[in-house]
């Protein structure tokens, strides 16, 4: 480590740089490695974030949404390129589903602010809680979304009618026909500006070609959002509308569904395996790029420089690192392959960066200090699931259990997503043995990744400028120069960390049964040996286990023998 103080040159050996701390061996998860700080000299303003996805594809935010069905559908695609970075759609469903989709997030101007309530004309209004926390409820011919917008009954109005009995009364009755709109095509500034000079509470957003009915923004959204901090520069394709990525598998009929998503508009594609060193991956890079010169294509997983050296030379524009370290992950339980996220993210991309290939770290991420160091070990980004899963802007409804708002995550490998999908991969094959490689379960509410990635983004800021980094690039350089110096943290810094709980954080997880398990006491008194921290709060199929922040939770759940499965959400919640 050089010193920067003026005329002091001499060299001060400190701490370990990467190349010899990632050569000794030991397979290291994010929460196993920590930098040390280096020197100052720039505000954290000005550390730049800006970085590419693939080798054509710039980003002006670091992060990726993974596709996973519980985690990127519009919604989230939409919001991701309106904050700077990207969404992959997932491929659970039909090649139609999956184009319709991404024509969905490709359509809006700005992210959706939140969920209209749609009924058609003959349903009635039962109670107030039918219009949830929006101002209004859309009547269209099909009692959905992109369907012909009929009327709306505003909030206000609905508790303003003396008619004891509207329960019963069709909406068609008292709805106001031909209501005000906008056009979908309109900005966020063009609709705030609308509302704010009509003094509407609300506004639909109408297609103008289709005169389907695709939004609707209330005022009160608009002022939320404003008062969010500033994402980065939007993520735009060449056709000038939100970038969005789609994963396809590396089967035959994978080639049919690409020709789909291409159509539908998708700017990049991922290659989703979990092991992609394959000779199915290689031909599909192949031929993705015989056939669409013009599309980037992303490969992975990979987590060895083997297996990235054999992807790179088949024609990958990106590639997708982790294997079993994601959060519902139990493929290095389950197949005994893997590797520790950290180590993964400096091997791959330090033969990576040779080539020009850019690397996303995949998984694993579960807060901004996670964020940093797969960037400043050699990443461009980060591919997140269960940071996103419990966001407004993943698929699927809030439910509330043990006391809290939840959203479902599970994995892809996960019993119950093969058994809903497209799963040829494996359902296909009946006669195959399903062997599950990962867990469902919840993660608590966290909002809308409007506001929280800008302000994760900050975090990750701050890190990048405590290590003296103004940029990815600069951090790059300081990791690969040998300035940047990192340790290992001990056993004993773990157990200190595990024995004190940390005030204000509760970190639950979730344990999938492979049968009912109805021992709550039995449970709970092996689980407390395994992992003292551990309360059994919950039990039936899903037993849910709340726990101060352990970080061999993993090892101490995975004593619990007899049936649990794995773990899935290590979320955070305030006491
Ligand atoms: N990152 C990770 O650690 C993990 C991720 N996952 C996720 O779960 C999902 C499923 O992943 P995988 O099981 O790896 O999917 P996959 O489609 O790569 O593999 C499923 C099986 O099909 C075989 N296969 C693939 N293409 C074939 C072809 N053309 N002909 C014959 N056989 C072929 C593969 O060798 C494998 O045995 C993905 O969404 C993945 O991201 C699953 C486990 C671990
Ligand atoms: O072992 C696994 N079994 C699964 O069923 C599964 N589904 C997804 N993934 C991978 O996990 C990543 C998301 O991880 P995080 O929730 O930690 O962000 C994702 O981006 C995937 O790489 C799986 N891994
Ligand atoms: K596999």
């Amino acid at each position: 480590m050089y010193s920067v103080l003026a005329g002091a040159a001499q060299v001060i050996d400190d701490g370990f740089p990467a190349t010899k701390l990632f050569s000794q061996g030991y397979s290291y998860t994010y929460d196993d490695v920590i930098f040390l700080p280096h020197y100052i000299d720039f505000p954290a303003d000005s550390v730049r974030l800006d970085t590419k996805l693939t080798r054509n594809i710039q980003l002006s935010t670091p992060c990726v949404a993974s596709p996973m069905d519980t985690v990127t559908e519009s919604a989230m695609a939409a919001a991701l390129a309106h904050l700077g970075g990207v969404g992959i759609i997932h491929s659970n469903n039909s090649a139609s589903d999956q184009s319709a989709l991404i024509r969905a997030a490709k359509a809006r101007r700005f992210p959706s602010l939140s969920d209209p309530i749609v009924v058609s004309s003959s349903d009635s209004i039962a109670s107030v809680s039918e219009f949830g926390s929006s101002p209004c409820i859309l009547v269209t011919k099909t009692g959905a979304k992109n369907s012909g917008l009929l009327g709306v009954v505003s909030k206000s109005d609905w508790l303003a009618m003396d008619n004891v009995n509207n329960k019963e009364v069709r909406v068609s009755d008292y709805m106001v026909k031909s209501p005000v709109t906008v056009p979908s095509s309109y900005s966020f500034e063009d609709v705030a500006g609308y509302l704010a000079n009509s003094k509407l509470d609300f506004v639909a957003m109408v297609d103008e070609g289709s005169g389907e009915v695709v939004d609707v923004v209330a005022s009160a959204d608009v002022e939320r959002i404003k008062g969010y901090p500033r994402g980065g520069v939007p993520s735009l394709g060449a056709d000038g509308k939100f970038l969005v990525g789609a994963a396809i598998g590396t089967r035959e009929a994978d080639k049919e569904r690409l020709e789909h998503l291409v159509k539908a508009g998708a700017n990049v594609v991922v290659l989703d395996s979990s092991q992609g060193n394959s000779s199915y991956q290689i031909e599909m890079i192949k031929y993705v790029k015989r056939t669409y010169p013009e599309l980037d294509v992303i490969g992975g997983n990979v987590v060895t420089m083997y297996q990235a050296q054999n992807l790179i030379q088949a024609g990958v524009d990106g590639l997708r690192v982790g294997m079993g370290s994601g959060s519902i992950c139990t493929t290095q339980e389950v197949c005994a392959v893997g590797r520790g996220q950290a180590t993964a993210v400096y091997k791959v991309s330090s033969i990576a960066e040779q080539s020009g290939v850019p690397v996303i770290a995949d998984g694993g991420i579960s807060n901004s200090g996670h964020i940093v160091k797969a960037l400043v070990l050699g990443a461009s980004t980060v591919m997140m699931g269960s940071f996103l899963a419990g966001s407004n802007e993943a698929p699927g409804a809030y439910e509330f259990q043990g006391g809290r708002w939840v959203k479902k995550y599970r994995g892809m490998g996960s019993l119950e997503a093969m058994t809903k999908g497209s799963d040829a991969r494996y359902l296909g094959d009946k006669e195959k043995l399903k062997i599950a490689q990962g867990v469902v379960g919840a993660v608590a509410d966290k909002g809308s990744v409007l506001k929280f990635i800008p302000y994760s983004m900050q975090a990750v800021k701050q890190g990048l400028q405590d290590l003296g980094a103004s940029s990815l690039q600069s951090a790059h350089d300081l990791l690969r120069s040998g300035v940047l110096r990192l340790e290992q943290t001990t056993m004993d810094d773990l157990k200190t960390r595990r024995g004190t709980p940390r005030q204000g954080l509760i970190w639950s997880l979730v344990v999938e049964t492979v049968a009912p398990l109805r021992v709550p006491t039995r449970v709970a008194s092996r689980v407390a040996v395994a992992a003292p921290n551990l309360v059994v709060a919950e039990t039936g199929k899903l037993l849910v286990l709340t726990l101060v922040k352990s970080n061999k939770v993993r090892t101490g759940a995975a004593q619990i023998e007899g049936g649990v499965h794995g773990l899935v959400s290590y979320e955070k919640k305030s006491f």
